[in-house]
């Protein structure tokens, strides 16, 4: 068996909300480091709630998680918001760039905001890996969805982030962008080195990853290496049959 390093670890993750509702039920799961790892599962399978837990969004009710060696279960919430902007990247559904800066000023921004000179070989490692570099002086609004959506993950990937959570990144774009941004995001972890976990509903995008995770009432129930399509539907199906 192939050994991988960590980038992630959570150990006996339970979330529960208000009057009871348990959206994870004990998980315990390695990341891996250089590697695209997709989350799957059926609607309310607790796929976000891993996501936020793991990524220091929310805390777990119970259990311990671990983002290099660092515990984040352990950081009070101004370490959490420092450790979030220093070594975490993040990619939303919605692509949350600034409107009045350009494609380049939104990517470089996480250096603006920490104080930081960015490193121009990786910024131009980032825009020739991104395909914008004839859009750098556009302002969001003059750029299509998926564009704005590649400006989002560039500027999640600029920073060397330790790993990059991507939530949905192609909910809103159609067939071609969403092949582009998830093309981006395996050059990432390909040429770039970076760690990207990305949760998905699309079988078609889950195939990007080198790694499927499958979730169902709050429990990790299975993974996929290399997956196709076609095994990444199947799975999904036995799946929805459970939470039916
Ligand atoms: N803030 C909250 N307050 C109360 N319940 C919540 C909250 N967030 C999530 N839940 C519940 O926790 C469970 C898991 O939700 P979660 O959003 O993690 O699932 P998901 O797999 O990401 O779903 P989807 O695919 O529909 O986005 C669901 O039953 C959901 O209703």
């Amino acid at each position: 068996m192939t050994h991988h390093p960590t980038a992630v670890r959570a150990s006996g993750l339970t979330k529960t909300y208000g009057a009871g509702v348990r959206a994870l039920a004990g998980v315990d799961v390695d990341l891996h480091r250089g590697r695209f790892t997709a989350i799957m599962g059926p609607s309310g399978s607790g796929k976000s709630t891993l996501m936020h837990c793991v990524a220091g969004l929310d805390r777990p009710s119970t259990g311990r998680v671990w983002i290099g060696e660092t515990e984040l279960t352990e950081l009070s919430d101004d370490e959490l918001t420092v450790l979030r902007r220093d070594r975490i990247g993040f990619v939303f559904q919605a692509y949350n760039l600034l409107p009045t800066l350009t494609a380049l000023e939104n990517i470089t921004l996480p250096f603006a905001l920490a104080g930081r000179r960015p490193d121009p070989e990786v910024v131009r490692a980032v825009i020739e890996a991104v395909g914008l570099a004839d859009r750098l002086d556009h302002r969001p609004h003059q750029l299509s969805g998926g564009q704005q959506q590649r400006v989002a993950c560039a500027r999640a990937l600029v920073t060397h982030p330790d790993v990059v959570f991507a939530d949905e990144p192609t909910g809103a774009l159609d067939s071609a962008s969403s092949a582009e941004l998830l093309a981006f995001l395996r050059r990432g972890v390909d040429d770039l080195g970076r760690t990207v976990v990305m949760v998905t509903h699309d079988p078609t995008a889950a195939t990007y990853a080198d790694r499927v995770l499958f979730l169902a009432d709050g429990h990790l129930v299975g993974e996929l290496l290399n997956p196709t399509a076609d095994r990444v539907l199947d799975r999904m199906k036995s799946l929805e049959g459970v939470n039916a």
